[in-house]
C-alpha cells in the first residue's frame, strides 16, 4: 500500500478577497502563511516523511509546500514544478471579485464557471495582460497550450501527462510523494482518480491546506483518502 499526499495551498490574499485568481500569481496571505505551517506540522505529528514533492509554477503553491517541507526538516528534497499543476486558467474572470461577477451575472451563471465541467469562463484575447505567452514562465509552452479560457475538462487533459509521466513513475518506485496544488488542478486529478462523474465532480469542494492522504493498492487504485487533522 502506498500513501500519497494531496494539499491545496493555504489561502491566499485573492482567497481572502475572494477574487477569480486562475493562473494570477497571487501570494499567500498570513493567514495562508499559518495554515501552510500548519498542515507541516499536523504531518509530522503523524511521522510522514517524503522523497519528492510536485507543485505548480504559481507562488502561494510553491511557498505552501515549502513551509510544509520546512515543518518536516525536508526542504532538501526534490521538488518538481509544472505549469501543469497549475490552477484553471480563469480567462477574463481573472481578478473579478466573485460576490460582484454573482450580482452582474447571476448566480447560476456563476456556479456554471465555477464547477460545470465543460462550462468555459469568458476568454481574454492575447493582447490582454493577462495572456500568459509573454511570462517567461510559460516560454517553453506551445501557443495551443497557452489557455486564453479553460474549462475543468481541458484541465484534466493538462494534469493528467505530468501525471502519468512524473508522478505515477516515482509512487511506482515506492518513493513518498507529495502533491500542493489548486482547488480545481486537484478537483481534475481527483476526478480522474476517483472516476467521479461530472455531476459529482461539482460537488467536491478542498479547503485550503488540509492534507489529505491516498492509499493506493499495488495497481495504483484508491483503497480509501481521508483528510489529516
Ligand atoms: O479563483 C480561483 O482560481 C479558484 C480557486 O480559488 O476559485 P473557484 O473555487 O471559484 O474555482
Amino acid at each position: 500500500m502506498q500513501k500519497v499526499v494531496l494539499i491545496r495551498h493555504g489561502e491566499s490574499i485573492w482567497n481572502h478577497e475572494n477574487r477569480f485568481t486562475g493562473w494570477t500569481d497571487v501570494d499567500l496571505s498570513e493567514e495562508g502563511y499559518q495554515q501552510a505551517k500548519r498542515a507541516g506540522q499536523i504531518l509530522k505529528k503523524y511521522d510522514y516523511n517524503f522523497d519528492a514533492g510536485f507543485t505548480s509554477v504559481l507562488k502561494r503553491s510553491i511557498k505552501t509546500l515549502h513551509f510544509i517541507l520546512e515543518e518536516l526538516d525536508h526542504l532538501w528534497i526534490p521538488v518538481q514544478k509544472s505549469w501543469r499543476l497549475n490552477e484553471r486558467f480563469y480567462g477574463a474572470l481573472q481578478g473579478d471579485n466573485k460576490d460582484e461577477a454573482i450580482a452582474k451575472y447571476g448566480i447560476q451563471q456563476v456556479q456554471k464557471w465555477r464547477r460545470d465541467p465543460n462550462e468555459y469562463p469568458p476568454a481574454i484575447t492575447k493582447e490582454d495582460d493577462r495572456y500568459p505567452g509573454r511570462d517567461l514562465r510559460y516560454k517553453n509552452l506551445t501557443e495551443r497550450e497557452i489557455p486564453l479560457t479553460e474549462n475543468l475538462t481541458e484541465t484534466i487533459d493538462r494534469v493528467l501527462p505530468f501525471w502519468n509521466e512524473f508522478i505515477v513513475p516515482a509512487i511506482k518506485q515506492n518513493q513518498k510523494v507529495i502533491i500542493c496544488g489548486h482547488g480545481n488542478s486537484l478537483r481534475a486529478l481527483i476526478k480522474y482518480m476517483d472516476n467521479l462523474s461530472d455531476e459529482d465532480v461539482t460537488k467536491l469542494e478542498i479547503p485550503t491546506a488540509v492534507p489529505w492522504i491516498y492509499e493506493l493498492d499495488e495497481g495504483l487504485n484508491r483503497i480509501r483518502h481521508y483528510y489529516l487533522e
